[in-house]
């Protein structure tokens, strides 16, 4: 009996020592987590203002202006007033035709799932936009023509209030056929944000298989052919922001609808790979010069859209962004378009990239996923547009072939820079702690749960 009690005590005592062990374990890791915690802000704030951590310094390649300026003047000036631009009634209405009509696979099963609304959902693919706005919600028809999949498809409802036609004239860089018809639909970007759809697998691998390597390859080192790798690092970097759209709003949890940012995702398919945020700059001051040099056109466009107040406010905008006094000084030719074309092979080497750019443009109808169609489409011509401002018009000196836009090209220009514009200020700012969390993240947590079980096997008993 006596003894049976010492026993009892004995064992109170050891379980009370395991206790005290266990939480004076968890205190300690409490404290080195609060202690590594903080040394990962320390990190970022030495980060933020030590000039040696920076990855990217120096002049953006092939471009005029440094990283450094490109960040904080995209920071502090471009990317406030794109921000506002691209919500005004001008701009937020693109004219697309969304149709998957691929003329290079026309059997591609994947294609034909998704695009079946063609032929089975009629009332749902020719919308009258301005006579009959859309509903929001998506019909049960709708979600069959995106495998089930409601994100990935293009919401229609528009304002009746969208803006009267510009002219129609070509645009030799790109495959699209302009002409109004039952095709054509309206879209309101501003329901349609970039981001997560589900489209991954062979369909989306085709495509850009199909775009590096028949019609962008990647140049070799020492690749002297400056033209050849601008068109490679255009669609590289806009390549890159179409990842960087996807990793920052992702769809965490289904079941819960929980979207957010996808470190993972953002490290693996840019961050870890330094010449893609290259490109990504490259094509950001690229398409800035584009906008810049079509200032005087770009200043007097017509951007009416049947509201006074909302078309002086885009046409103020339009202004501030043109003629930025910051951007004038810090970087005032983003990018020098007359190096290219230069040697005697120049028009010919223009004539076989302005075809292979032609091609890409054309691919855009083989994406079997409307939302990304509709973004792959708009930047695609928005490339177009850069290309055919930096390179099809002589400017000042070709007074017969003075420049001339339409209205959807400048729709797709401004979205486009903004699209850039915003990856670049995602890179900068959440770049260094996404590629911190997956450098030392992964191994950190894998310890910290090993610990965690360890404390757990201690006081419930190993498993
Ligand atoms: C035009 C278009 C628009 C799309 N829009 C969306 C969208 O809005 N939302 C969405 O969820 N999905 C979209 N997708 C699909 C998305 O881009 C990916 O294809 C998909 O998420 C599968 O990714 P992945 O890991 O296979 O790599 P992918 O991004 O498909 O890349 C394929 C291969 O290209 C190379 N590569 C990758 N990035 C670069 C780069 N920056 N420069 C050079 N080479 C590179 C790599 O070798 C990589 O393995 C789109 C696809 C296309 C073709």
């Amino acid at each position: 009996m006596v003894k049976e009690k010492i026993n009892e005590k004995s064992e109170k005592i050891r379980k009370k020592g395991r206790w005290g062990f266990v939480v004076g374990a968890i205190f300690a890791l409490s404290l080195a987590i609060i202690v590594s915690k903080m040394s990962f802000f320390a990190y970022n704030i030495k980060s933020c203002d030590c000039k040696d951590s920076r990855k990217y310094t120096g002049i953006v390649e092939d471009c005029c202006c440094d990283y450094e300026t490109v960040e904080s003047l995209n920071k502090e000036v471009l990317n406030p007033l794109l921000q506002e631009l691209v919500t005004t009634p001008f701009f937020r209405y693109f004219k697309v035709k969304l149709w998957c009509d691929c003329p290079f696979w026309l059997d591609d099963g994947m294609c034909h799932l998704r695009d079946c609304s063609v032929c089975e959902c009629p009332d749902n693919e020719f919308p009258e936009p301005f006579k009959k706005p859309f509903h929001n919600k998506l019909s049960s028809d709708d979600l069959i023509c995106q495998e089930g999949k409601p994100e990935a498809t293009v919401d229609r409802t528009l304002d009746n209030n969208a803006f009267r036609g510009w002219v129609v004239v070509d645009n030799p860089w790109t495959n699209d056929d302009e002409t109004d018809n039952g095709e054509m639909t309206y879209v309101n970007l501003q329901l349609n944000p970039e981001r997560y759809t589900g489209y991954a697998g062979p369909s989306a691998r085709r495509i850009w298989d199909a775009i590096y390597t028949e019609n962008c390859p990647k140049y070799p080192s020492g690749e002297f052919c400056q033209e050849k790798r601008v068109l490679y690092k255009l669609i590289s970097g806009l390549h890159s922001s179409i990842s960087v759209h996807i990793g920052a709003d992702y769809l965490l949890d289904e079941a819960t609808n929980l979207w957010g940012q996808n470190s993972e995702l953002l490290d693996e398919r840019v961050l870890r790979y330094p010449d893609r945020v290259r490109n990504l700059y490259f094509t950001f001051l690229f398409v800035l010069r584009a906008v810049t040099k079509a200032a005087n056109y770009l200043e007097h466009a017509e951007y009416n859209t049947g509201n006074s107040a909302e078309d002086l406010k885009t046409q103020s905008l339009i202004r501030q962004l043109l003629y930025n006094p910051k951007l004038q000084a810090a970087c005032p030719l983003p990018f020098d378009e007359a190096k290219l074309w230069q040697g005697q092979s120049g028009p010919e080497l223009k004539q076989q990239i302005q075809k292979q750019f032609r091609n890409i443009s054309a691919l855009m109808d083989c994406v079997g996923c409307e939302k990304c169609r509709l973004w792959g489409k708009l930047q695609v011509l928005g490339l177009g547009t850069a290309l055919k401002i930096l390179f099809s018009v002589d400017g000042q000196n070709n007074v017969a072939q003075p420049l001339q836009l339409q209205r959807n090209e400048v729709i797709a220009l401004l979205n486009l820079l903004n699209r850039l514009s915003e990856s670049i200020k995602f890179v900068h700012e959440m770049g260094p702690a996404v590629e911190m969390t997956m450098n030392d993240g992964v191994s950190t947590l894998g310890g910290y749960s090993s610990i965690w079980k360890h404390l757990l096997s201690l006081v419930v008993g190993p498993r």
